[in-house]
C-alpha cells in the first residue's frame, strides 16, 4: 500500500493536490495518510502528470461493458468463470469487500491469465479452466519476483496470425511456464538468487488463497494490449515489485531513476531497481566464489577512485554509469545510489563506509566513559535579553566586581568565558552574550550552558528579543532565571515584566510558578549577589556532575589567531580534567597543551569540569562550538585531525566541482560554457513540449542549450543526482515546486533549481544565461554633435576647431566622428576642448568651443563633430 503523502512527495506535489486527484478518480481517501493500493497510485501519478484516467479506475465503473463492446480479439480479459467465481466468494467470505473492489479483483485475475499467455490476444474460447489452473500456481511463482512484462516498442507491428500463433503456443501450460522460465533464467544474470527468491513466493502462496488473488491482481496487462499494436511484452527480469509496468515511460529513462535510490518511486517507476547488498552479497557468494570482492568505499569517492578500488578502468565505470543515463566524468564524486548500481553491475561486494566515524573521536571518547567518579562540578551560565536591556552591563559588573574585589589586578580582555568565585564556588560565564550564539553554538551540537539568566529592564518589560530568548532557552531544555534589571531607575516596574513574563508562561515563583525573578541593577550592583546565589541553588538543584579524574572533553567557546601565540581557543571543560601538557585535538587542529590561561592572562595548570580558559598550543585554531578532546599519544590527535582535515577537502571539493547559478552566467559570460545543460521538469506534457521546444530553438551556431533530461512531474532525487553529476547543469521547473527534502538535496549537492510558472519566464531566464555565452555587443550612444564654424592652426597644436555645439554636449577624451558633406571622413578622440582659453571637460548645446581631435588636422569649415561613447552590452537570443 501506498500514502498519499508518498505519492506526494515522490512526484513534489502537496498533499492536498495529490488527495484531491485522487478523490477526482473516485478513491476513498480522506487525508493524506491514507493508503491506497500500488495500482491505484500508477493510476493517481499519471493521472497528475498526464491528465489521463488510467484503466485501473476506468475498470471501476465499465469494465465489463467495456470489454463486451469489443468485438476484436484485442486485449480481452479472459475472465475463466470458476477462477473468478471462486474469487468472488473468497472475498465475500473474508470480508464486506465493496463491490468494485470485488469486481476489480475478478478482472484482475482474469488479466492475470491473460498476462500469463504473453499477454497478448487471446480469444476467450482459447482459456479453459484446466489451462488456467496450473498456470494461476506457476505464474505467480514466476512472475512475482519480477515485475512481469515491460513494453518495447516494435518497428514492424506483428500481425495477428503470429500474435495468435505466440498466444496459442503460451496457452499451453506445459510450454509458457517452462520457457518464461528460461527465458528468466537465460537473461538474469543473478538466477541463482531471483530462483531462491522464487522459492520463497511460491510458498507464501501456499499459505493463502486470497493473497494469491491479491498479488494476481497487481498484473494488469489488460491496458498494455489497448496501449498500442507496435508493442511487445517482453519480461522484466529486473523489477521485484507487481507493478504494472509504465508503457509510455522508455527503458532509458527508468535507468535514470533507479539511480536515485528512490525508494518512493518504485510502484510508479519501471526499469531497474538496485537490489539490496544483502542479496547482493548472497549471489557473489554463491555463483562468483572466485571473483569475490569485498571493498571498503568512503561515502565520497571520485569515478576514478571508484574505479581503483575495483581493479578497473575509470572509463569502464564511466561507460557503465552511461548505459544507465548518468554522465560523469572521472573527477566526479559517485554517490551511494551509483556505487551501489555499480557494485552490483561489476558484482562485487562494497562496503559503504561513513568516514566520519574514523575521526569521530567524540563518539571514541563517550565509548570509553563510565559512571563511575561522578563529582559535582561548575555551572556554565549563558546571560540572554532584549537590546539594550543591560546583558553587557550585568556580565561587567560580575567580572569587574571580581576583579574589584582583588583577585588579580591583570588586563581583563574578552576571551568568550570567564569564571567568578561566590560562596567559595565557581561559576563559568560564556561572555557572548545573545540568544544567537547561544542557539549558533547549540546548532553546532555545543550545548554547553546549563542555566539561562534572561535580562529585562524592569523600565521596558518584555520586548521581542526577550521573547525570542525565552523560546531559545526553552527550545534547549535549560533553567531559566530572569533578572529584573536598571531596578534603580525611577520608571522601574518589576510587576509589569512579571506579567510580561507570565504571558509566555515564565511564572515568578512567588504567583505560584517556577522561575526565580532577581531584581537587580547592573549600575549599582544591587541584587547581583542574590542573582549569583540563585544561580548557585539552581546548579545545586541540577546536580550538574562530571568524571573529573579521566581526560578532558571540552567545547571551543572562542579561538582567534593571536601575534606571538599562534592560534588560542576559549574551553569550557565538560568531562575530566584538561592539562597543560596534554595532548589535544578539536576538529581539524591538534596539538600540545603548551600553556592555559584564565581570562586575565594568568596562567592555570589544569581546568576542571564546568571551568573555563584560554589554551594555546593548536596547529590551527578551532571553530568555534567544536569539541576538544585530549587523546593518549600525538599521532592519535594528529590522525584524527588528518582525517577531518581530509574529510572536509573532499566535501569541499565536491561542492566546488558543482555551480550556482551565478557562477554559471560567470563562467558563460567568461567564455568557458558553449553550452548550458538543463533538466526540464513541468507538470504537464503539453507544457513540457512547449518548454522544450523553445529551448531547442534558443539555439545557434554559437550556443546551446542541452536537454541533458526531462520529464513530468515533481524533481526527484534522480534528477538532482543527475544535475549534480553534470557539471553547471541547470534543472528548471514549470508549475512544480521542490519539496524540502529535495531543496535539502539540491543545497547538498550544490545543485540550482529555478521554478517558474510563466514559460515565457523560463525562457527569459534562460535567455539571458545563454547571452553570456555570446560575444558582447557594442553599443553606440550619441552624446552631441557640434558645428565646426572656424579652422584655426595653432603652431606645435594643429588644428583647432571653433564649434558652435548644436546638440547634446561634446566632451573631452569622447569618442568622435568628423563628418563632412553627410560623410564620415574621420573617427577619433576629442584630445582638447576648449572654452575660451579654458581647458574644460564638457561643452553644452548652444556655447562655443575649440575641438581638438587627436592625431588629425585637415578640419573644415561646415563639418560636424559627431560625439558618441560606446557601451558594452551582452548580448542576448
Ligand atoms: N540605570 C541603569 N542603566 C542600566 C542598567 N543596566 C544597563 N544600563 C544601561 O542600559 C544601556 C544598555 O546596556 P547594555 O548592557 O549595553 O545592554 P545590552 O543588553 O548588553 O545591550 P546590547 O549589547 O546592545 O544588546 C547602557 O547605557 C547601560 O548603561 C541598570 O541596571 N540601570
Amino acid at each position: 500500500m501506498v500514502k498519499i503523502s508518498e505519492i506526494a512527495n515522490d512526484i513534489g506535489f502537496s498533499n492536498k493536490e495529490v488527495l484531491e486527484k485522487a478523490q477526482e478518480l473516485g478513491l476513498k481517501v480522506k487525508t493524506h495518510s491514507s493508503s491506497v493500493s500500488e495500482e491505484e497510485a500508477e493510476g493517481i501519478y499519471t493521472y497528475i502528470q498526464t491528465g489521463e484516467i488510467s484503466d485501473v479506475f476506468k475498470k471501476k465503473t465499465s469494465n465489463k461493458k467495456e470489454t463486451k463492446k469489443q468485438d476484436e480479439p484485442v486485449a480481452k480479459q479472459v475472465k475463466p468463470k470458476k477462477a473468478s467465481e471462486k474469487v468472488e466468494k473468497s472475498i465475500e467470505k473474508s470480508n464486506k469487500t465493496q463491490e468494485t473492489k470485488t469486481e476489480e479483483k475478478k478482472i484482475k485475475v482474469g488479466d492475470k491469465k491473460n498476462d500469463v499467455k504473453v499477454s497478448d490476444k487471446v480469444p476467450e474460447k482459447t482459456t479453459s479452466d484446466e489451462e488456467i489452473k496450473p498456470k494461476e500456481s506457476l505464474a505467480d511463482v514466476s512472475l512475482q519476483k519480477r515485475r512481469g512484462l515491460v513494453i518495447v516498442k516494435k518497428k514492424n507491428s506483428v500481425d495477428s496470425s503470429s500474435r495468435q500463433k505466440l498466444s496459442q503456443k503460451q496457452s499451453t501450460p506445459a510450454i509458457n511456464i517452462p520457457s518464461l522460465e528460461s527465458m528468466f533464467s537465460n537473461l538474469d544474470e543473478n538466477t541463482g538468487k531471483k530462483k531462491k527468491k522464487e522459492k520463497k513466493v511460491s510458498h507464501t502462496h501456499k499459505k493463502s488463497n486470497a493473497q494469491k488473488v491479491d498479488l494476481l491482481g497487481a498484473y494488469d496487462f489488460k491496458d498494455i494490449e489497448l496501449e498500442d499494436e507496435n508493442e511487445v511484452v517482453l519480461p522484466d527480469l529486473t523489477f521485484k515489485a507487481p507493478t504494472p509496468p509504465p508503457a509510455q515511460k522508455p527503458r532509458e529513462h527508468n535507468f535514470l531513476r533507479s539511480t536515485s535510490g528512490n525508494s518512493a518511486n518504485s510502484f510508479i517507476e519501471g526499469g531497474i531497481h538496485r537490489r539490496s547488498r544483502k542479496k547482493h552479497k548472497k549471489t557473489e557468494n554463491k555463483q562468483n566464489n572466485e571473483n569475490v570482492t569485498s571493498v571498503n568505499i568512503p561515502k565520497e569517492i571520485r569515478v576514478y577512485e571508484f574505479a581503483e578500488k575495483l581493479n578497473k578502468q575509470a572509463s569502464e565505470i564511466i561507460g557503465k554509469l552511461f548505459m544507465l543515463g548518468v554522465m560523469t566524468t572521472k573527477n566526479d564524486f559517485l554517490d551511494e545510489d551509483a556505487i551501489e548500481i555499480l557494485a552490483d553491475e561489476f558484482n562485487i561486494e562494497v562496503n559503504i563506509i561513513d568516514t566520519q566515524e574514523e575521526f569521530d573521536y567524540v563518539k571514541a571518547y563517550e565509548d570509553e566513559q563510565d559512571d563511575k567518579n561522578l563529582t559535582q562540578r561548575v555551572p556554565v551560565i549563558t546571560i540572554m535579553g532584549h537590546v539594550d536591556h543591560g546583558k553587557t552591563s550585568l556580565l561587567d559588573y560580575i567580572r569587574s566586581s571580581r576583579v574589584a574585589s582583588g583577585e588579580a589586578g591583570g588586563i581583563t580582555q574578552h576571551v568568550g568565558a570567564y569564571m567568578v568565585t561566590k560562596n567559595d564556588k565557581k561559576i563559568t560565564f560564556i561572555d557572548t552574550p545573545g540568544h544567537e550564539a547561544f542557539t549558533a553554538m547549540r546548532a553546532r551540537g555545543a550545548g554547553v550552558t546549563d542555566i539561562v539568566i534572561i535580562v529585562v529592564a524592569a523600565d521596558d518589560g518584555v520586548k521581542p528579543q526577550t521573547k525570542e530568548a525565552v523560546a531559545h532557552a526553552k527550545a534547549a531544555g535549560v533553567p531559566i532565571i530572569i533578572a529584573i534589571n536598571k531596578m534603580d531607575k525611577e520608571a522601574a516596574n518589576p510587576e509589569f515584566v512579571k506579567t510580561g513574563l507570565a504571558e509566555l508562561d515564565i511564572v515568578p515563583t512567588e504567583w505560584g510558578g517556577s522561575y526565580e525573578f532577581v531584581p537587580i541593577s547592573a549600575k549599582t550592583g544591587m541584587g547581583i549577589d542574590d542573582l549569583l546565589e540563585i544561580v548557585l541553588l539552581q546548579a545545586e538543584i541540577l546536580e550538574l556532575k562530571a568524571n573529573a579524574k579521566t581526560n578532558a572533553k571540552a567545547t571551543v567557546v572562542e579561538s582567534s589567531l593571536q601575534k606571538g601565540r599562534g592560534p588560542v581557543a576559549t574551553v569550557i571543560v565538560e568531562n575530566g580534567t584538561l592539562k597543560v601538557g596534554d595532548t589535544i585535538v578539536a576538529g581539524v587542529a591538534y596539538g600540545r597543551l603548551r600553556s592555559l590561561l584564565d581570562d586575565q592572562g594568568k596562567s592555570l595548570k589544569e581546568i576542571k569540569p564546568g571551568e573555563c580558559g584560554v589554551i594555546v598550543g593548536l596547529s590551527e585554531v578551532p571553530e568555534a562550538g567544536e569539541t576538544l578532546i585530549s587523546v593518549k599519544s600525538d599521532k592519535e590527535a594528529r590522525e584524527y585531525a588528518h582525517k577531518k582535515a581530509e574529510y572536509l577537502r573532499q566535501k569541499e571539493l565536491s561542492r566546488s566541482t558543482k555551480v550556482s547559478i551565478d557562477e554559471l552566467s560567470a563562467k558563460i559570460a567568461e567564455g568557458e560554457l558553449k553550452t548550458l545543460p538543463v533538466i526540464v521538469k513541468a507538470d504537464v506534457q503539453g507544457s513540457l513540449e512547449a518548454i522544450k521546444s523553445s529551448l531547442e530553438k534558443l539555439a545557434n551556431d554559437e550556443i546551446k542549450v542541452n536537454i541533458i533530461h526531462s520529464g513530468i512531474g515533481g524533481i526527484t532525487q534522480s534528477d538532482i543526482a543527475l544535475a549534480a553529476a553534470s557539471k553547471n547543469s541547470v534543472i528548471l521547473g514549470f508549475n512544480i515546486r521542490p519539496t524540502g527534502e529535495i531543496k535539502e538535496k539540491a543545497k547538498d549537492s550544490g545543485c540550482e533549481i529555478k521554478t517558474y510558472n510563466v514559460i515565457y519566464n523560463l525562457i527569459d531566464d534562460v535567455k539571458s544565461l545563454l547571452g553570456g555565452l555570446m560575444s558582447p555587443v557594442i553599443r553606440e550612444e550619441q552624446l552631441g554633435q557640434a558645428q565646426v564654424r572656424q579652422v584655426i592652426n595653432v603652431p606645435k597644436i594643429g588644428a583647432i576647431a571653433g564649434c558652435m555645439v548644436t546638440d547634446g554636449t561634446i566632451n573631452r577624451g569622447a569618442k568622435i566622428r568628423l563628418i563632412r558633406d553627410g560623410v564620415v571622413v574621420y573617427e577619433g578622440t576629442v584630445s582638447s576642448l576648449k572654452r575660451f582659453k579654458d581647458d574644460v571637460k564638457e561643452v553644452a548645446k548652444g556655447y562655443e568651443c575649440g575641438v581638438g581631435i587627436d592625431g588629425y588636422n585637415d578640419i573644415r569649415e561646415n563639418d560636424y563633430i559627431e560625439s558618441f561613447k560606446q557601451i558594452e552590452e551582452q548580448a542576448s537570443l
